[in-house]
């Protein structure tokens, strides 16, 4: 996907994580970056605005005083597990500031673009969830996302949110992929479940999914699901990860990667069985192609990243 068309300011909120860094990157060929962080730096050294969306009141008066012309959100509380002991702060990132965020947004005419997760579901599904079908959070962190989308919808905004699922990068945050190349290198065999299905999404493919949606404009407000195609488990892709990694030389072999049922690797969350999206509205609205979650993995590993 090629982007020539100059966006004008877009301002990134939360321009650190896994997402927003990519997004930075990305961004960058086609329009006046703007980021937030919650210390005023960038890990890169560089120095961007400060924002702590735990503070929903200083949202209005950043978005006044630097008068972007699209805002991408994020930011977000994204420890699935520790949320179950510590609501509020999730609550607050999640679902609160989204909203003020989206209000802010509403009152100065900016377009909102936010992510959301797959997390909303509870997974009963038999086939792809579409955008209209029923949520049922099964944990604090789905929930708290829940909250945030219907806050965004609440706000008037023009606003697209895209719920994704599984994010990673090979080489910054903290996600699977990295989780699994770090273990992996310290023992023989790993542990993995199974019976949790969905789709593994490079922050590569966020990234330009957004610079093209930007460049034609939200067609229509709403959510809209985005992730890789095709689907696998937790285990299938630790599997691919570590075929990657040895095939480049990342690793020098991998270990062997056990499969189990989740009931066996218990975790403080509960997380969908099902949780595969269908993409269909977006890809017909924004003409976008969206690869297979291997030629994703592939493309992680030979972008590093930033496109
Ligand atoms: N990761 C995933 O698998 C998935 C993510 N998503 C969604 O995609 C979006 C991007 O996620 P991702 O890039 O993975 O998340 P990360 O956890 O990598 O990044 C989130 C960013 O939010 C920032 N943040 C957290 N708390 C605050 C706060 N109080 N004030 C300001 N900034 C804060 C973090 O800053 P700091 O580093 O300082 O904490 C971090 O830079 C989120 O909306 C997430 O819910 C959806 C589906 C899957
Ligand atoms: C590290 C590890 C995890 N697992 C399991 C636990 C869990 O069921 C699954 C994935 O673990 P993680 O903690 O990496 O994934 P998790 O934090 O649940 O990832 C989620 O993050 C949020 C932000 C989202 O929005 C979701 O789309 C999803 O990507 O793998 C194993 O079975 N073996 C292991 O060695
Ligand atoms: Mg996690």
């Amino acid at each position: 996907m090629s982007v020539a068309a100059n966006l004008g300011r877009v301002l990134v909120v939360g321009g650190d994580g896994q997402v927003g860094s990519d997004l930075r990157r990305r961004l960058a060929a086609c329009a006046q970056v703007l980021a937030t962080t919650r210390s005023g730096r960038l890990a890169d050294g560089g120095e961007c605005e400060t924002l702590d969306l735990s503070d929903a009141e200083a949202i209005a008066p950043l978005l006044r005083r630097l008068r972007p012309d699209h805002v991408v959100n994020a930011a977000a509380y994204t420890a699935v597990d520790r949320a179950e002991s510590e609501p509020e702060p999730a609550q607050a990132i999640n679902a609160i500031a989204p909203g003020r965020l989206a209000q802010a947004c509403a009152e100065a005419g900016i377009g909102l673009i936010h992510f959301s997760t797959d997390y909303v579901f509870d997974g009963r599904g038999a086939r792809p969830y579409r955008e209209d079908d029923a949520t049922a959070p099964l944990n604090v962190y789905g929930r708290s996302k829940l909250d945030g989308e219907r806050a965004i919808a609440a706000s008037g905004a023009r606003h697209l949110i895209l719920r994704t699922a599984w994010v990673y990068a090979a080489t910054h945050g903290q996600n699977f992929l990295r989780t699994m190349l770090r273990v992996g290198a310290q023992r023989d065999e790993l542990r993995v479940v199974a019976d949790q299905r969905g789709s593994p999404t490079p922050t590569w493919l966020l990234a330009d999914a957004v610079a093209r949606i930007l460049e034609r404009g939200i067609v229509d407000s709403g959510v809209r699901h985005l992730a890789a195609a095709g689907e696998t488990t937790w285990h299938g892709f630790a599997e691919a990860i570590f075929a990657e990694a040895v095939a480049r030389g990342l690793l020098a072999r991998a270990p062997r990667v056990t499969a189990i049922a989740t009931a066996d690797y218990p975790t403080p969350a509960q997380r969908p069985p099902y949780s595969v999206l269908d993409t269909q509205c977006l890809r017909n609205e924004y003409a976008l192609d969206l690869p297979d979650w291997r030629e994703g993995l592939r493309q992680a590993f030979d972008r590093g990243d930033s496109g």
